[in-house]
């Protein structure tokens, strides 16, 4: 990702900034395309993971749909191209402001997360003279087997209908005539790495796609949601996830019925390693027990270290040809909390102030989780050549 070039370049630059690098970010986008293509089977990209308009305009143009968790990505999604026959919309707290949005827009499908919310798109829908297309999100109670602040389809999660309800769902259907039930819908969490989760995902959807046919519902759409993981210990030598061993998972475990669609919401696995936070020394301070490197970059720009304790790889661009006298370092920002961390005891060539310092790994939940917090400045992106 860093040839000299590139890091040269970086010295004109102020920091912190976001490097996106679109080779790494395309040939990811390929792998997807052409893994899934091979089954049939559609992906629509989760927007949450990274809306930067760049990245969505590339990602579009590989045909994939977009999913959205508010009426602000949808509307993105659909001012940067993606087609509104693609465009789903999740979100366990849908506004009716952000309801009507989707309905005026005409997307494909809302992934509804409530009996009461069938309700409200109906009545919305009626408003509007319009059939609104839903799939019913169900919380599945698999364990994702990912960090606990991260898992979506257990019992004790707030997203998704659970199956005891479901009759009440039949019921409702049958007295929302503004309502066109597409399918089912599940995402039980993110940096899932164990393919054996998914293969029990698939197991539970083919037990609920049945009940839902005894039911009288036929099942057009089967989303099994995003989740899959990226390698953050290991960014340039496993850039691109094993995107043939997970849909392969699917095809052989779903139960997909002759003219059945099956859908997909990849969020972090397409974008993580597409980009890193560049950030600059400020200060190097010895403790006593400590020595710290503080960045003029922190948790306003990169939250997840400091949210979930999430690693990221640092290296020190400035010294990348210094393997030895390694020092170890808790890199740290400028931010006024103490959870202000990217790592503690790094080990790192011993560094100066000026040093241009990378956190890989960045590209997913990254530029878009920054704040304002202490009054910051957002930091810009930055893009090398496709
Ligand atoms: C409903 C839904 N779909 C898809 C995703 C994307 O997840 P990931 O980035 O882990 O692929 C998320 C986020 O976890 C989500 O909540
Ligand atoms: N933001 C989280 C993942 C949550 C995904 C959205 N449900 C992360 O950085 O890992």
């Amino acid at each position: 990702m860093f040839n000299p070039d590139t890091i040269n370049r970086f010295q004109s630059v102020d920091t912190p900034f976001y490097y996106y690098d679109m080779g790494v970010l395309r040939q990811t986008l390929e792998a997807c395309h052409n893994a899934s293509a091979k089954y049939g089977f559609h992906v629509h990209y989760a927007m949450k993971a990274n809306f930067n308009p760049k990245v969505l305009e590339m990602i579009q143009s590989f045909g994939f749909g977009a999913d959205c968790v508010s009426g602000g990505e949808v509307k993105a999604a659909i001012e940067h191209g993606f087609s509104k026959t693609k465009v789903v919309f999740a979100g366990v707290g849908k506004s009716d402001r952000e309801i009507n949005l989707g309905l005026d827009a005409d997307i494909f499908c809302f992934n509804v997360e409530s009996v009461q919310e069938l309700h409200i798109i109906n009545d919305l829908a009626k408003a509007k003279n319009k059939t609104a297309g839903i799939a019913i999100r169900i919380n599945p109670n698999v364990d994702a087997h990912t960090h606990h602040f991260i898992t979506t389809g257990l019992d004790e999660n707030k997203f998704g209908i659970n199956t005891w309800q479901l009759n009440d769902v039949v019921e409702a259907l049958r007295s929302c005539p503004n309502l066109q039930f597409l399918g089912i819908h599940f995402h039980i969490g993110s940096q899932i790495t164990d393919m054996e989760v998914y293969k029990s995902l698939c197991i539970r959807v083919n037990e609920i796609q049945t009940w839902f046919e005894d039911h009288g519902l036929q099942v057009k759409v089967l989303n099994t949601g995003g989740g899959l993981g990226v390698d953050y210990y290991n960014p340039d030598t496993n850039t691109i996830s094993d995107f043939e061993s997970y849909f392969k998972v699917f095809k052989d475990f779903l139960n997909v019925k002759p003219g059945q669609e099956v859908h997909f919401e990849l969020g972090r696995a397409l974008v993580a390693q597409s980009a890193s936070l560049i950030s600059r020394v400020l200060y190097v301070k010895n403790g006593q027990k400590k020595n710290f490197l503080v960045l003029d970059a922190g948790m306003t720009e990169l939250m997840r270290p400091m949210l979930y304790q999430a690693y990221h790889e640092i290296e020190n661009l400035s010294r990348k040809s210094e393997s030895e006298s390694a020092t170890h370092y808790d890199v740290v920002g400028p931010i006024c909390e103490s959870t202000d961390c990217f790592r503690k005891d790094v080990e790192l060539p011993e560094s100066f102030r000026g040093d241009l310092i990378a956190v890989r790994t960045a590209g997913a939940y990254g530029e878009v989780m920054a704040s304002g917090y202490n009054l910051r400045d957002r930091a810009p992106s930055v893009y090398s050549e496709v």
